[in-house]
């Protein structure tokens, strides 16, 4: 089956974070691909990943990035599809130069923001796989049974001190 999400990193040295976006998509069974990609080192690439990514049949596209993250912006403004940005902890700001230059978009191209880090990548997979869910009955199903999952789990350990 085509890829319904496009992967994309700023660097392969993002892969630790972005991989928790590819686990997420793998347990709600969602087809994606994975690539690096840069505004910075690669833009004509960029351009074409993009603008080509909407008639390869791409439905969501996430894009995680450190440092002057440009990469999820400059897709946006690119391609009419959702564009979901995670910002990769940098070593020098810990991702906060990473979330203040993914979030803060001029009025008029939209780009989803998540959270810094390794929760920000997997909540990127899973509310890729909840925007694909709207027309996707048996996805939706698997995020609802992921999500029941996840609080059965809470409600069975409540004890903290009591791992067994
Ligand atoms: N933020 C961007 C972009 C971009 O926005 O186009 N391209 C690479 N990078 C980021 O540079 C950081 C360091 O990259 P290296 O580890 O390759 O030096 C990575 O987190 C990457 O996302």
């Amino acid at each position: 089956m085509a890829a319904a999400v496009g992967i994309i990193m700023g660097s392969k040295s993002d892969w630790p974070t972005m991989q928790y976006t590819a686990e997420m998509l793998d347990k709600l069974q969602v087809e994606y691909e994975v690539k690096v990609v840069s505004a910075h080192r690669t833009p004509d690439l960029l351009f074409d990943y993009a603008k080509e990514a909407q008639s390869r049949g791409l439905k969501v596209i996430i894009a995680g990035a450190g440092g002057a993250a440009h990469l999820p912006g400059m897709v946006a403004s690119q391609t009419a599809l959702p564009v979901l940005g995670v910002p990769v902890k940098s070593r020098a700001l810990n991702g906060l130069d990473s979330l203040l230059s993914i979030v803060q978009m001029p009025g008029g191209v939209a780009v989803g923001t998540l959270a810094i880090g390794d929760a920000g990548a997997k909540n990127a997979g899973l509310l890729a796989a909840q925007i694909l869910g709207t027309h996707d009955q048996d996805l939706q199903q698997r995020v609802e049974q992921f999500r029941q999952e996840q609080t059965d789990d809470v409600l069975e350990q409540p004890d903290p001190r009591n791992p067994d």
